[in-house]
C-alpha cells in the first residue's frame, strides 16, 4: 500500500477545512452530515484512542497528530496514547477508549471495543469519495448525470466502483493493468472505458491511483468533478483552470471520518 509521507500531511489541516466546504457546495450536504446519511449513525461521545504503531516503516511524523485533528475537529473526544503498539494498545483500555485507531503498513483500522464493529481505511476511503460524487448536484445538462468514470480499480478503487454500483450509476472503469481491467469487468456490470475505441467525456470522475497526470484532457467537460483520494493529485493544474474542474482530494481526514462512521 502506498504509505504517507510527512510531506503528504503538511497542509492536511488546510486541506480537510476546504474540502469540507467543497463538499457542502457541491453535495448541500457538510462532510459529517454526509456520513451520518450515508451509514446512518452518529457519535455519542465516544473516546478515540490513537495508537503509534513502529511495525514495518514505523512511525510516519504528523500522522497520529493528523487523525487527533480530525477526531476533535468533528467534536470527538480523542488522544494519542503515550506508548506504542502493545503498551500503547494497554494505555487506551486502561484509559477507557471506546474506540481505537491505528495502521501499521498493511492496514489503517477503526476498531470500536463496544459494540464490536471494525472498518478498513481503504474501504470506506473509497466509498466516501465515491458517494461525495453520488450526491453532487448533476451539470448543467443534467442528462450524464449517472455516467461516472472510475481510474484505478485497486484496494480504494474497487470499494468506490461498487459504491456507485449501488447506487445505479453508469460505470464506465480504467486501470493501467488491463488483468485488473478485464476481472472487474467479469465480476461487476460496468463498461470498460477506451479512450481510443470509443472517446467519452466525464461530469463525474473519480481516481484512486498512486500516479500523477493520469486524468486527462479527453475525458474532461466544463465544470468536470473529480473526486480522488490518490497521491499525488491526478490531475494537472492546467486542466483544472481550463475546464473550472472542482477537486476533492485530502490525504487522510476524509477517510478517517467515513472509518469512524462505520464503526459508530
Ligand atoms: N487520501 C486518502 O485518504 C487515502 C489515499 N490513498 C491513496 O490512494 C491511492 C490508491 O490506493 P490503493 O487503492 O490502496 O492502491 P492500489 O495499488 O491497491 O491500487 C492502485 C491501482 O491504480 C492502478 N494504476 C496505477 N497507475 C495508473 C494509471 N496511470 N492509470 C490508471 N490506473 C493506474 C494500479 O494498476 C492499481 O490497480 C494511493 O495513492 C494511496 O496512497 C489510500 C488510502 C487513503
Ligand atoms: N505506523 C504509522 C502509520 C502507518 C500508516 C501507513 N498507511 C498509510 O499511509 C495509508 C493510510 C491512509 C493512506 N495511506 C504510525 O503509527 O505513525
Ligand atoms: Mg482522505
Amino acid at each position: 500500500m502506498a504509505l504517507l509521507t510527512p510531506e503528504d500531511l503538511a497542509n492536511m489541516t488546510d486541506a480537510l477545512v476546504e474540502n469540507d466546504r467543497l463538499i457542502t457546495e457541491l453535495t448541500t450536504y457538510s462532510l459529517d452530515g454526509l456520513c451520518r446519511k450515508i451509514y446512518g449513525t452518529a457519535p455519542a461521545k465516544e473516546k478515540v484512542a490513537i495508537i503509534p504503531i513502529t511495525a514495518g516503516g514505523g512511525i510516519i511524523g504528523s500522522f497520529s497528530e493528523s487523525l487527533l485533528f480530525t477526531v476533535q475537529h468533528f467534536g470527538m473526544d480523542g488522544f494519542i496514547t503515550e506508548n506504542t503498539d502493545v503498551a500503547g494498545w494497554y494505555e487506551a483500555v486502561t484509559k477507557g477508549a471506546d474506540i481505537i485507531l491505528m495502521a501499521d503498513d498493511l492496514a489503517y483500522i477503526a476498531h470500536n471495543l463496544r459494540n464490536g464493529k471494525i472498518a478498513h481505511n481503504q474501504i470506506c476511503t473509497g466509498r466516501i469519495y465515491a458517494e461525495i460524487l453520488c450526491h453532487a448536484k448533476g451539470g448543467k445538462d443534467g442528462g450524464d448525470d449517472k455516467d461516472v468514470l472510475v481510474l484505478g480499480l485497486g484496494k480504494v478503487g474497487t470499494p468506490a466502483l461498487e459504491t456507485f454500483l449501488n447506487e445505479k450509476f453508469n460505470v464506465y472503469v480504467f486501470d493501467v493493468d488491463s488483468n485488473r481491467v478485464n476481472e472487474i469487468a467479469s465480476q461487476y456490470p460496468v463498461f470498460k472505458y477506451d479512450s481510443e475505441k470509443e472517446p467519452k467525456s466525464f461530469f463525474k470522475i473519480f481516481e484512486a491511483t498512486p500516479c500523477p497526470d493520469t486524468i486527462s484532457e479527453s475525458v474532461l467537460k466544463q465544470n468536470s468533478i473529480v473526486s480522488t483520494p490518490g497521491i499525488p493529485l491526478g490531475i494537472s493544474d492546467e486542466l483544472i483552470e481550463k475546464y473550472n474542474v472542482r477537486v476533492v482530494q485530502e490525504p487522510l481526514g476524509i477517510g478517517t471520518l467515513s472509518m469512524l462512521y462505520a464503526v459508530f
